[in-house]
């Protein structure tokens, strides 16, 4: 069969938007070829090392490849992916270049060619992430691993976001917590959080495709009496407190559910933000502040930030 490779050329703030607007399409197997995270692998001594090639990853964006059947509605397609991504103007998301291109290519070609990208990567202190596909042996006794098959779900777990999400992770779950992970994607901070130590997850995500994405993920690391996964927007109708939440989703949706994630904690208890790009920062700091949270720490990765926030005892 022959697919259509779509590339388009455009900034970290954009890739999770476009990512969504890629999936409503139908397109499959999305790449995300970001050459900061290529670089910042190749330091880390995990896995085998991907060699850049500066005439492939000019430093000039992010590029988000996705597939799409040649068929005859292909062109059309293209023009709606096309115009919802400039309808992201309107919010204010930047899109440097966005420049987009299509390519004819052989499904062997891409069942690989994104494969070829994911390695075991140490992401924090205590956790490697591992495709599924990798045989990865843990280097020490302590080390947690997560396999993770990242599908058609936002993401791999080493996006910046993610990383900042599980470093968050890392400092605040204590042994018996419960949490609540909205916008799962992958289920990669819902596994996490289980491999630290808290006793059960309620997982839940708008998108079905990562709902899915979840419980499989779930499965693979014998989770499954200990993460429920739920299609469900952000925390509506979710009864009772937990000790933490962790959101990694754009600043814009954060804000919009800063009330309900203090509501839905116990005095004392975590909110792991993240997701949150550097211009929206304050923004987000002050609705926490104003729902009543005292700010514990601001993290930051490139042009991403992560802030946790406590709900006074
Ligand atoms: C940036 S991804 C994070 C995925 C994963 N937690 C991680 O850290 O890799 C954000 C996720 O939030 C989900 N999402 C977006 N809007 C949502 C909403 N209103 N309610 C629930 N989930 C939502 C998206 O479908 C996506 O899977």
């Amino acid at each position: 069969m022959k697919w259509s490779e779509i590339t388009i050329l455009t900034t970290n703030e954009a890739v999770e938007p476009i990512s969504n607007i890629l999936h409503e399409t139908g397109a499959s197997g999305l790449v995300i070829e970001d050459p900061l995270d290529l670089e910042r692998f190749e330091g880390e001594g995990f896995g085998e090392i991907v060699e850049l090639d500066p005439e492939n990853y000019p430093d000039e964006g992010v590029r988000i490849k996705a597939y799409l059947p040649m068929n005859s509605f292909l062109g059309e397609t293209v023009e709606e992916i096309k115009q919802a991504i400039n309808q992201l103007l309107l919010y204010d998301i930047d899109l440097g270049k966005n420049q987009v291109t299509i390519s004819e290519v052989h499904e062997e070609e891409w069942a690989s060619a994104w494969k070829k990208y994911y390695k075991p990567v140490k992401i924090s202190n205590r956790i490697t992430i591992t495709p599924t596909w990798e045989d990865y042996k843990p280097v020490s006794t302590d080390e947690l691993i997560i396999e993770l098959d990242p599908g058609m779900a936002f993401g791999t777990g080493t996006h910046p976001t993610t990383v900042l999400s599980i470093q968050g992770l890392e400092a605040y779950i204590e042994p018996g917590d419960k949490v609540i992970d909205v916008g799962c994607g992958s289920g990669v901070l819902s596994i996490a959080s289980i491999k630290l130590g808290a006793e059960s997850v309620q997982a839940f995500d708008l998108d079905e495709v990562a709902v899915h994405s979840t419980k499989l993920n779930v499965k693979l690391n014998h989770l499954q009496d200990k993460v429920t996964t739920k299609q469900n927007n952000l925390l509506d109708g979710v009864e009772g407190q937990v000790d933490v939440i962790v959101s990694n989703i754009l600043a814009e949706i954060i804000v919009r559910f800063v009330r309900e994630a203090y509501n839905n904690l116990r005095p004392g208890g975590h909110f792991i933000t993240s997701g949150i790009i550097q211009k929206k920062k304050q923004s987000v700091r002050d609705q926490l502040v104003e729902a009543g949270f005292d700010i514990i720490s601001v993290s930051e990765m490139e042009d991403w930030v992560s802030i946790v926030a406590k709900k006074p005892e």
